[in-house]
């Protein structure tokens, strides 16, 4: 039988996003603890709803250890609101980590860097896979997008919903925040590939290293320069010449140079760290 709102209890208010509030809840019948984001639906249009439904029949069949787990959904027709139930991290997001170091004035662990690295690979050589015929579930990769369990394990979030639910018009959505993770082919209105997401993982990586992006401008215009010209200074020197060279082939600006997801995880470095791991 499907879930009804009165199944779960609000624990608390995680934050809200551009689509919506996400919410901490409790399952009664086992006092499981979940997460839901709350999404009013009321001002779309046929098609964007339609893309909506589309969207959460995709995140259904997305099950990988480092995707947030989807549960469930219940629609609310009185509110115009569906809420969508996937599973809880309670480690946060990454933003969250690289703003702690910053204040502190630390640098996040090399072990835990791969660590990230290799469970955000795998996770996107999941969503890059169910491109049979499914549509290639392009994530707005970023710190604020990837959060962890409880054992500091990745789980990728919030992709494809926020997406869909950006129905203010294109124009509206690019200029809101400043995409600093922009692949150069994006800057060049080329078309959105799988590479353009390994060079998204790459400016984070280098983000969680060096607690900044590798590309910073005070406006877009200089921030497409920069982008374009692809120059940026080493990760701290505390970090591996192993990790830094990884890191720099991520973000070739040249696509056909830059390494795809299983490029990246038939890295040596790549399966040594792997093997340490399991
Ligand atoms: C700076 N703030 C906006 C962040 C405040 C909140 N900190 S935080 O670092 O995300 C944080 C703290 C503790 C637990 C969790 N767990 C969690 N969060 C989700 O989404 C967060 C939401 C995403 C859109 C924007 C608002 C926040 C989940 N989605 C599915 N499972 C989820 N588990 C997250």
């Amino acid at each position: 039988p499907a879930c009804t709102l009165d199944d779960f209890e609000i624990v608390c208010t995680i934050g809200s996003g551009s689509y919506g509030t996400c919410k901490k809840v409790r399952r009664k019948k086992d006092r499981k603890i979940l997460a839901w984001k709350e999404m009013d639906y009321g001002s779309m249009t046929e098609s964007e709803k339609q893309m909506l439904v589309s969207e959460v029949n995709l995140l259904r069949e997305l099950k990988h250890p480092h995707i947030v787990r989807y549960h469930d959904r219940i629609i609310d027709r009185s509110k115009t609101t569906i809420y969508i139930i996937m599973e809880y991290c309670d480690g946060g997001d990454l933003a969250s980590i690289i703003s702690r170091n910053k204040k502190k004035g630390t640098y996040v662990d090399e072990d835990f860097v791969w660590k990230i690295l290799i469970q955000m690979t795998s996770a996107l050589e999941e969503c890059h896979r169910r491109k049979d015929g499914k549509a290639v579930l392009h994530r707005d990769l970023k710190p604020a997008n990837v959060f962890l369990d409880s054992d500091n394990n990745v789980k990728l979030g919030d992709f494809g919903l926020a997406r869909v639910l950006h129905h203010e018009t294109s124009f509206a959505r690019t200029y809101v925040g400043t995409p600093y993770y922009m692949s150069p082919e994006l800057v060049n209105n080329m078309s959105y590939n799988e590479k353009s997401d390994v060079w998204a993982m790459g400016c984070m990586l280098y983000e969680l290293c060096a607690l900044h992006p590798p590309f910073i401008a005070t406006n877009q215009s200089e921030l497409n320069k920069k982008i374009c010209l692809g120059e940026f200074k080493r990760i701290p020197s505390q970090y591996s010449e192993h990790l830094n060279a990884l890191l720099a082939k991520m973000l070739r600006v040249d696509v056909h140079k830059r390494p795809s997801i299983k490029d990246v995880l038939s890295e040596p470095i790549v399966l040594k760290k792997q093997s340490s791991f399991e």
